[in-house]
């Protein structure tokens, strides 16, 4: 646990409609063990005791969130989200009081297996140094780049990282960093990408690459291993202790 406790608020992107899915419904609704990736995401979150606000943006279309139960979290709010995933960040950026919570969360609805051991790293990091920062796992493959099915050039690897969230800054700094990008027209795919857009430096936190996001057909199988693993991982825990 951090030693540092504050209140702590949490943007959900649960917007999107996942078109690499290629599934019927969006993919934050599909089921892993009868409960909704959503869900499953939003229980992670809400089993921390500094996080106290959980806000979810949905798509003005959704039809599905009605059939969770997530209505029932007292912590759990909702604002529409928007037509790219950093305009859905913002509209719940929007909705923060930041003298209510100077510090915020952005965590993918499409990322259920975030453990509380990565994020009480992130929030310890980002606490005590006073920086935001996101977590990461290192690029493991070599990497190369190329296009048309022919390879141009091995980038190295090095110092390649892959993305992933929470990402965690300062309330007031990533709505002004997004804004101030979205007005010069940045591409901004992660908060840290606004952040960098504004010359401000962000945290690499060293992270479990169980924290996939479910983005293709062949993530859910993966996703659920990975959630029975580390239900078995805690129960195994609780045993010993
Ligand atoms: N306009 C959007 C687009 C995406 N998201 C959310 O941002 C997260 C990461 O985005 P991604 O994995 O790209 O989800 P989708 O956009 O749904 O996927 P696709 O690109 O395959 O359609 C997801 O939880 C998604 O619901 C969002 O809130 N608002
Ligand atoms: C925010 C993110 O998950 C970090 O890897 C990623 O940028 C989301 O990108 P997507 O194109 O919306 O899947």
């Amino acid at each position: 646990m951090p030693s540092k406790k504050i209140p702590l608020v949490v943007v959900v992107p649960a917007a999107g409609v996942g078109k690499r899915m290629k599934a019927n419904c969006p993919k934050q609704y599909l089921k892993i063990n009868q409960k909704s990736i959503l869900e499953h995401t939003v229980s992670r979150l809400s089993s921390h005791p500094m996080i106290k606000k959980i806000i979810i943006a949905l798509s003005h279309e959704d039809e599905y969130f009605s059939e969770t139960r997530l209505s029932e979290n007292s912590k759990v709010m909702v604002v529409d989200g928007g037509k790219e995933r950093v305009d859905s960040v913002l509209a719940g950026l929007a909705v923060i009081d930041p003298h209510e919570f100077p510090w915020v969360l952005v965590h993918d609805a499409a990322r259920p297996c975030l453990t509380l051991n990565d994020l009480n790293h992130l929030i310890e990091a980002c606490l005590s140094n006073d920086k935001g920062g996101i977590l990461a796992s290192p690029v493991r493959d070599t990497m190369k780049q190329g296009c048309n099915g022919v390879i141009e050039q091995t980038i190295d690897r090095e110092n390649l990282w892959h993305a992933l969230t929470p990402q965690m800054y300062p309330t007031l700094q990533l709505k002004a960093a997004i804004e101030r990008a979205l007005s010069a027209q940045a591409i901004i795919t992660d908060e840290a990408s606004a952040i960098e857009f504004t010359g401000e430096v962000s945290q690499l936190i060293s992270s479990s690459s169980e924290n996939i996001k479910i983005t293709q057909p062949d993530d859910l199988a993966l996703a659920e291993f990975i959630l029975n693993k580390q239900s078995k991982d805690n129960q195994n825990i609780q045993e010993m202790q």
